[in-house]
């Protein structure tokens, strides 16, 4: 007869056992620190990958406490640099291939209207990237441009052309459509658990405010928190948190901004209200009201979010709203709130680690990374499997911030 069969505590003889399948319950082959847009589809990429994943999420999901919340986002491959362009090509496929493998609808075309004066630099690479990468494209002329989009005024010495496959991602939906398609495929969600602490090593140890796990490789996807994670691996990178007043602003007429008026997204870029993009969707999330912001807003500590009240971008938005959009009333009705986190050249931050090559940084999404999602969860899953990443990082590294970037160790 064995010693635990002996025993006379029922315990004792469960224990090793028990033991044995909290530590597996422990041990992943990687965790994925943060579960907004990027985190859930490196999760999702890890998981098709057959790897044993951990996304951990410190509040209960959903939430509106990051980047990831709201009803719509703008996609698109209208881009001044020809490298997002190309990355956007993949991310149409993989968006429809999640449309088809979970059954559900995330992507509507709208167009996209890119505006800006004749001497904008913005406007002129933007146009320049459309036309050499043959994407399909109309120029609208002030002649034909109330025609097409009468609800809206080009201004004189503006020019206007539409990114004819853009259109509008519904963000809520995708973001549980991809962490359901995680959980399907083994992967495990372990909300409302924050982490607490990082130990690099050939093993990582993550510490959360509910227990202790283990993985062979990390990627820290934290949003507005990046830097907060990082402090734990002696790495802060030049980040700076914004506060942004998402401003909904009603129409005169029901319906008139609508999609099926054939309303599109816009961008006004180097506008005379600003240096910084006004961008707009056409009405979705509530009835009436349509959603338009300013791509800019002010420093924020994104756990104390609210206390931030700076309202100087409603001014900028009332008075482009005065001059282009005389359907609307040019006074909020609604405004929530969401951060970017802001590199200085406004591009993403997708590298391993200086230090440990186990531990991946997906960081810097600059209010425009929710499109690409679906490459950028495949690039982080790749960087953590030590695989060579589809697409040249070189805009992405870590290296090019030398000078801006501290170890704190
Ligand atoms: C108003 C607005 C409009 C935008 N418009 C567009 C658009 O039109 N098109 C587009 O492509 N992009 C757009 N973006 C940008 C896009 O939404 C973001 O780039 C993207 O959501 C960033 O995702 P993320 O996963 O990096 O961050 P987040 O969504 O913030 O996710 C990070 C997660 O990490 C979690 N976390 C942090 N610390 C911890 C911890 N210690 N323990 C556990 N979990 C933790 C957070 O709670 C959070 O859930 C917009 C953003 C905003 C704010
Ligand atoms: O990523 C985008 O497409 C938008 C453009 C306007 C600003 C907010 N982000």
């Amino acid at each position: 007869m064995s010693q635990t069969q002996d025993c006379p505590h029922e315990v004792c003889s469960t224990l090793p056992l028990l033991t044995a399948q909290m530590s597996t319950e422990r041990e992943y082959d990687c965790i994925v620190i943060g579960a907004g847009v990027q985190g859930s589809f490196t999760a999702y990429q890890l998981a098709k990958n057959n790897k044993k994943t951990l996304l951990l999420e410190q509040f209960v999901l959903p939430h509106t406490r990051g980047s990831s919340h709201g009803q719509t986002r703008i996609i698109r491959k209208a881009y001044t640099q020809d490298f997002y362009t190309h990355m956007m090509e993949e991310c149409y496929v993989l968006w429809a291939q999640l449309e088809r493998e979970a059954g559900v609808k995330l992507y509507r075309q709208t167009g996209l209207l890119v505006m800006g004066p004749e001497n904008s630099n913005n406007y002129q690479l933007i146009r320049n990237t459309l036309q050499r990468n043959k994407i399909p494209m109309m120029t609208l002329t002030h002649d034909n441009f109330s025609q097409h989009i009468p609800q809206m005024k080009l201004a004189k010495g503006y020019e206007a052309v539409v990114d004819i496959t853009a259109g509008v991602l519904y963000a809520d939906r995708a973001l549980s459509t991809i962490q359901g398609q995680f959980q399907r495929l083994g992967g495990i969600i372990k909300d409302k658990e924050m982490v607490t602490d990082i130990k690099p090593g050939p093993v990582v140890t993550v510490s959360t405010n509910a227990g202790v796990y283990r993985a062979k490789s990390v990627v820290i996807t934290a949003g507005p928190w990046a830097n907060k994670m990082l402090a734990h691996t002696g790495l802060q990178l030049p980040l700076e948190v914004v506060k942004i007043n998402v401003c909904y602003w009603k129409e005169k007429v029901p319906g008139t901004y609508n999609v099926k008026q054939r309303f599109p997204c816009f961008i006004l870029t180097e506008g005379e209200e600003s240096n910084e993009d006004i961008y707009g969707l056409p009405s979705n999330e509530y009835p009436g009201l349509v959603k338009i912001c300013y791509h800019m807003g002010s420093k924020t500590n994104p756990d104390q979010r609210d206390m931030q009240t700076d309202r100087s971008d409603i001014d900028i938005l009332q008075c482009f709203i005065h001059r282009c959009l005389p359907g609307l009333i040019p006074e909020p009705a609604v405004v929530e709130h969401c951060m970017y986190t802001l590199t200085p050249d406004r591009h993403f931050v997708l590298d391993c680690h200086p230090n440990y090559r186990n531990i991946v940084i997906g960081a810097g999404f600059s209010g425009h990374g929710f499109k690409f999602g679906p490459v950028i969860g495949k690039l982080l899953c790749e960087l953590s499997l030590g695989q060579e990443p589809s697409y040249d990082l070189s805009p992405f590294q870590i290296r090019r911030f030398q000078a801006q970037t501290k170890s704190v160790l």
